[in-house]
């Protein structure tokens, strides 16, 4: 089984508010279409444009929440419709798509570790359905609401599900190093952290650094790759930069 994020990055215009980027969509959407055998699939996708302005406005991440629900349904309203947009792509290639709002479906306790039951995805996939998960906000003890971030969510399915491969497709071709080329792997956060930088634009939860550091930690050996890199990917290669 696999899970796969798209980052809000590749398919959104990311420094313009609430813009699709319909060709890096239909990019993506063709190569999921073009996935053989029967290998399970679950796809997330990140905010980009859509869901980092609205949570920066409010003051919101991960760790900073709030108790206004005009706010946090700004915010879910915002990943609800890029939601909208991955489906309907996916549905028009003919992949059973279907959605899973994490804010209906999740929450963090008071340390903000993330608990998301994974019943409805596994029940899902025995189904045939391509659950279409997304970053969003998230019930916190403590805290009000706070944000999920899609690459949180990848990891904690990856674990639920045992997932075998999971990939990040960015809007980089890898993780670079400091002469920008793409480091073929990373098993150690120290040896590559003095690299590792933040999101180019509006992104309250981490950019690359953050990606690293939640792979690290999987079973499952992880990729990162740009939109290049994704029919390889999901044909059973390594493109980008593997950690392990
Ligand atoms: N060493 C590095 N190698 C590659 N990218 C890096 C590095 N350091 C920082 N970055 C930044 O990380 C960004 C990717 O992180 P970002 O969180 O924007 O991606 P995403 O997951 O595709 O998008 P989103 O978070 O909206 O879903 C790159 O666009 C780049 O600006
Ligand atoms: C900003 C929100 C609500 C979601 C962020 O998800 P990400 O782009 O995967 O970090």
């Amino acid at each position: 089984m696999i899970v796969l994020k798209l980052g809000g990055s590749v398919i959104t215009a990311k420094d313009r508010p609430e813009t699709l980027d319909g060709d890096a969509l239909a990019r993506a959407a063709d190569a999921i279409a073009a996935l053989e055998g029967d290998e399970d699939l679950v796809v997330v996708h990140g905010g980009g444009s859509f869901g980092h302005h609205n949570a920066s406005e409010h003051g919101v991440t991960t760790t900073a929440g709030t108790r206004d629900a005009t706010a946090a349904l700004d915010i879910h309203g915002a990943m609800k419709t890029l939601n909208q947009f991955v489906i309907g792509r996916l549905l028009e290639r003919d992949v059973e798509a279907v959605p899973v709002h994490p804010f209906s479906a999740g929450h963090r306790d008071g340390e903000g570790e993330l608990d998301l039951p994974t019943g409805q995805v596994e029940t899902m996939l025995a189904e045939g359905f391509v659950p279409v998960l997304h970053g969003d906000m998230i019930a916190h003890a403590g805290e009000g609401a706070t944000v999920v971030s899609g690459d949180e969510l990848v990891a904690a399915l990856a674990r639920a599900l045992e997932a075998d491969r999971v990939g990040l497709c960015s809007t980089v071709p890898g993780v670079l190093d400091g002469e920008d080329a793409v480091i073929d792997r990373i098993d150690d956060f120290d040896a590559v952290a003095d690299v590792l930088g933040a999101s180019e634009a509006t992104d309250v939860t981490g950019g690359m650094a953050g990606k690293v550091r939640t792979l690290l930690g999987l079973e499952a050996e992880a990729s990162i790759f740009g939109l290049e890199g994704l029919a390889s990917f999901l044909a059973g290669e390594n493109p980008g930069t593997t950690i392990d």
